[in-house]
């Protein structure tokens, strides 16, 4: 702390070479001085004295007296300096005077007076202090003076010293009571010398304590990141107080009632409180103190509008107003003459110098490229191995970020997380990084201000630092001034460089090509081409019409040349001519750009891919046609199938029709519908009638047994109104449709398996005049069906008793229809018994078959007996009107139809077309038949309540 303490008064140092002639004879006055002379000189003087040897050393070491000269010629004609070499002169003659008179100087103010300023010089002097003005309060040589002479706050002081403040800095030495004396000034110090407590102190010792009545201070600083410092800087100091410092940020701007603000210090930028008080939401008519920090930046062009309002707003005619900066041109001292009253001007070193504590160096890289291998090679390798690692901690801060990003950026250098910070001027002022210890000027700096608070960022507060400044072939002719000023901080520099033409204190800002790599945003260019269009376009209205004359606007990508002016046209006409121009220029742009346009579509039509995918879509347009063509012939093909099958299936059934009118089963005769229904009448009754036969002859053979036993009592019992055949049975018989030959043997299964309909259709298949007949045969071969089973039992018994007989018959009424229908013997073939025991049983057989036809005469004479006593004909009407009434069960709709029970519709439907085709009354069919069959096919269908739709 202590080593750093020395170097934080850089600023003290004596210029031991400037000032070898007075340190010569400072030594040989030495040995004559007596020790009372010693103990009254100041305490600088002592020190002064202990540097002696190392000042010897320096003399004689000097290189030469015409360096000497230069350097005092270049120093600033401070008033400070006069007082001084005044004060030396005084103090050599004097010496001598004064030991003489002791008494009477003591009595004499006048030279009290003198004595006093003498030592007031001598402490300047020690701390480089150079002061002009009249009355010039002298400089602190203590904080605790502060509180002596000027009545300071003891919490100041204990701020002061817990922020490790032992002694004021020399600018604050001299600032501080300045101020306090009520005196306005202009401050120039090194870089990181602590010119902002130099400020900040007196304003609050002068303010005493918090006030409600309004802002009494305001420091203008010319940006965000230096005004947040400050802020933060103050509130350090005021701990303790109930003092408000308050920094301008844009919401406060926006929300704040500054009429009620509690707020005795405000911190701001100058464009937030030009706004403010633009707005009238400020009233800085109470200010008593106005610093402007880093006061010539905040003097330049582009903010001297918003000082200008700001210095007017604070209207209070005792304001204090003082300037404070590292570098103070010319012009700025000019002007804050212009705006301060008795001012005093502070300078301490040299003026617009660099900290002395910042080692510089200037590198040469040649080219923009070259600047990256020199900051490759400035850079310590250990630090170049961090940059390339990935996770490398840098951040970046411009006047582009938005405030927030800006303030982060700050905020995490301060902390450390970002090592290396990436900065525009935008923070190159008054910024206090502590652990800076290297600044790089990648880009050569555009004035040698800019240049010196661009290193001051190092070696502050009196600690080393160091700063690289890179330059290019370009920067060659501005180096002079960089080079001046490192030699006033007493840094080395090639000495080709100081011959070289010195330029004028001008910005220096050479064009530089862009060093990114990464390819530049399209839609970025474009609006940098459109902006400097615009700015070519305003220009054609200006005022320097000349300048039009040999220019050409950059306009996307192409040149546009002006028409060139004559010089006594006017500004309007040329401004018309030239947009015009660019106009017309625009349209030939945007057809030829049209035209491109086409000649890439036409080369994208030619490209093989669009080729390929036109390939593919004509084959896909192939295919598909070609499956449109062999649909539609399929569909004539199929619609022409349908046409011929529709053809013959009308031809068909016109066939069938015919085949039905021509055919025997077709009633084709000119009867009339009684006739018809009067024959079929006929040909029931004769049907009954045959039934009737049957049913008595079986009767009459049952009686005749003696043995009488009635199979069937329901269809035997003449009084049952369902006993005999169903119409349906007894019609089906009769089926016109159907050749005798065709009747199912089904129809004889079914029947046995019905008990109340026992006789099959297939039986009354045969004709009337058969029918007896046959009924009859079959029960002659019925009576023997059961000895066939058993032949070797009925040859063995040679006679057949009547009683076996009967045993016989009721083993046949129980044995099924098929073996008794099939009883005949069939002809053995390979088995048949040889001709010697055919001769042998001939007789036996001979007497069995005459035996046989006997047996069958004897029956046929009974069944013919039984058919003349048949019952009288009532009896058979009444049989008639029970068989008619009853309703259709799903059984007799199918046999009307000719098809199953389970049949699909699709066939029912078929069926009764076929039926109703064969019995329809338009081709002389019964209407009744008609309506059954109809609702024959309703019952099938399920639709079995419409009973009896026409067809
Ligand atoms: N009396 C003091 N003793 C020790 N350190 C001090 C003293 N006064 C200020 N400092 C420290 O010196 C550093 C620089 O101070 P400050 O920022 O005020 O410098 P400055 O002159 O304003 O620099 P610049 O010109 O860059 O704005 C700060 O860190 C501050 O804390």
């Amino acid at each position: 702390m202590e080593r750093s303490a020395n170097f934080l008064f850089g600023g003290t140092n004596f210029n031991r070479k400037k000032f070898a002639p007075d340190f010569a004879k400072f030594k040989n006055r030495k040995e004559d001085d007596d020790e009372d002379h010693n103990k009254k000189v100041s305490f600088f003087e002592q020190e002064e004295e202990e540097e002696e040897p190392e000042q010897e050393k320096l003399v004689s070491s000097s290189s030469s007296s015409k360096k000497r000269k230069r350097k005092s010629a270049n120093s600033e004609p401070v008033e400070g300096f006069d007082v001084f070499k005044s004060s030396k002169k005084s103090r050599s003659k004097g010496k001598e005077v004064e030991q003489d008179t002791k008494d009477e100087t003591l009595e004499n103010p006048k030279k009290e007076l003198y004595r006093r300023m003498e030592q007031d010089s001598l402490s300047r002097k020690q701390y480089n202090i150079h002061v002009s003005g009249e009355n010039v309060p002298p400089p602190l040589k203590s904080f605790t003076e502060l509180s002596s002479r000027y009545g300071c706050k003891k919490y100041i002081l204990r701020n002061l010293a817990e922020l490790g403040f032992k002694e004021p800095t020399p600018i604050q030495r001299q600032a501080i009571p300045i101020l306090l004396s009520g005196r306005e000034c202009f401050a120039c110090a090194p870089t990181g010398s602590g010119k902002t407590f130099a400020f900040i102190c007196p304003m609050l010792i002068k303010l005493k304590r918090h006030s409600s009545d309004g802002i009494r201070a305001v420091i203008l600083s010319p940006a965000r990141e230096l005004a947040a410092q400050t802020a933060r800087e103050g509130k350090k100091l005021i701990k303790g107080s109930k003092f408000n410092i308050r920094l301008m940020t844009k919401p406060l701007v926006k929300t704040a009632d500054f009429s009620k603000l509690q707020c005795d210090v405000l911190i701001s930028t100058p464009m937030r409180l030009k706004r403010a008080i633009k707005a009238k939401k400020i009233d800085l008519s109470k200010v008593e103190y106005l610093v402007l920090d880093e006061s010539d930046k905040l003097f330049e062009q582009s903010m001297l509008k918003q000082i200008d309002g700001v210095v007017k707003a604070c209207s209070n005619p005792s304001i204090i107003r003082s300037l404070f900066s590292a570098t103070l041109p010319d012009s700025v001292e000019e002007l804050a003459r212009s705006i301060m009253h008795d001012a005093v001007r502070v300078i301490i070193g040299r003026k617009n110098t660099a900290s002395e504590t910042v080692k510089q160096k200037l590198v040469f890289t040649g080219t923009e490229e070259g600047k990256l291998l020199a900051l490759r090679q400035s850079f310590a390798q250990q630090l170049y191995d961090e940059l390339k690692c990935e996770d490398i901690r840098v951040g970046v801060i411009h006047s582009d970020l938005p405030p927030g990003e800006r303030e982060n950026a700050v905020d995490s250098f301060r902390a450390g997380e970002t090592w290396v910070l990436i900065a525009t001027d935008v923070i190159a002022r008054g910024m206090d990084f502590k652990g800076i210890n290297c600044v790089i000027n990648y880009d050569f700096p555009d004035s040698a201000s800019a240049y010196i608070h661009r290193i001051g960022r190092s070696g502050r507060a009196g600690r080393s630092g160091e700063a690289i400044t890179f330059y290019t072939e370009e920067d060659v002719p501005f180096l002079r001034n960089i080079a001046n000023t490192m030699t006033s901080s007493g840094c080395e520099v090639p000495s080709w460089i100081l011959t070289l033409k010195k330029k004028k204190w001008k910005k220096h800002r050479p064009k530089r090509d862009s060093i990114s790599t990464r390819p530049k945003d399209k839609r970025e260019e474009e609006m940098v081409k459109k902006a400097k269009w615009l700015k070519n376009v305003k220009k054609a209205f200006s005022q320097d019409l000349k300048k039009l004359k040999h220019k050409s606007v950059e306009y996307q990508n192409s040149e546009i040349s002006y028409p060139v002016l004559v010089a006594s046209s006017r500004r309007e006409d040329a401004a018309a001519i030239f947009i015009q121009s660019i106009f017309r220029g625009h349209l030939a742009r945007r057809e030829s750009q049209g035209m491109r346009r086409l000649a890439r579509l036409k080369l994208l039509m030619e490209g093989s891919v669009v080729q390929r995918q036109a390939a593919h879509t004509l084959k896909c347009m192939q295919t598909l046609t070609r499956l449109q063509s062999q649909i539609r012939s399929r569909r004539i093909r199929m619609s022409e199938e349908n046409q011929a099958r529709h053809k013959q299936l009308l031809h068909k059934h016109a066939k069938e029709l015919g085949g039905l009118k021509s055919g025997g089963n077709w009633n084709d005769s000119n009867q009339s519908k009684e006739q018809i229904e009067a024959g079929l009448l006929n040909k029931y009754e004769a049907t009954m009638r045959r039934e009737r036969a049957l049913a008595y002859a079986f009767t009459h053979q049952q009686n005749l047994k003696g043995n009488m036993r009635s199979g069937n009592t329901m269809f035997m019992d003449p009084s049952n109104p369902t006993w005999g055949w169903s119409w349906l049975e007894r019609w089906m018989a009769d089926k016109p449709w159907e050749s005798s030959e065709k009747v199912p043997s089904k129809n004889e299964k079914s029947s046995s398996s019905e008990k109340n309909r026992k006789h099959s259709i297939a039986r009354s298949a045969v004709s009337d005049d058969e029918g007896l007949a046959s009924s009859t045969a079959r029960r002659r071969n019925t009576v023997p069906a059961k000895p066939t089973r058993g032949k070797q039992k009925a040859q063995s018994s040679s006679g057949v008793s009547a009683a076996n007989t009967a045993t016989t018959e009721e083993n046949n009424e129980k044995a099924p229809i098929k073996k008794r229908v099939s009883t005949a013997p069939k002809p053995r073939k390979s088995s048949a018994p040889p001709n010697s025991i055919l001769k042998k049983v001939a007789p036996i057989l001979a007497g069995v078959a005459v035996a046989a036809a006997a047996y069958a005469g004897k029956y046929g004479i009974e069944a013919w007996q039984a058919f003349k006593a048949r019952p009288p004909r009532p009896k058979l009407r009444k049989f008639y009107e029970g068989g008619f009434q009853a309703a259709m069960t799903r059984r007799e709709a199918a046999l009307i139809l000719g098809v199953r029970e389970s049949v699909a519709a699709e066939k029912v439907k078929e069926a009764h077309r076929r039926v109703m085709v064969a019995n329809h009354p338009d081709a002389g069919g019964s209407h009744y038949l008609a309506s059954k069959i109809n609702e024959a096919k309703d019952m099938m269908l399920g639709k079995s309540e419409s009973y009896g739709s026409p067809f």
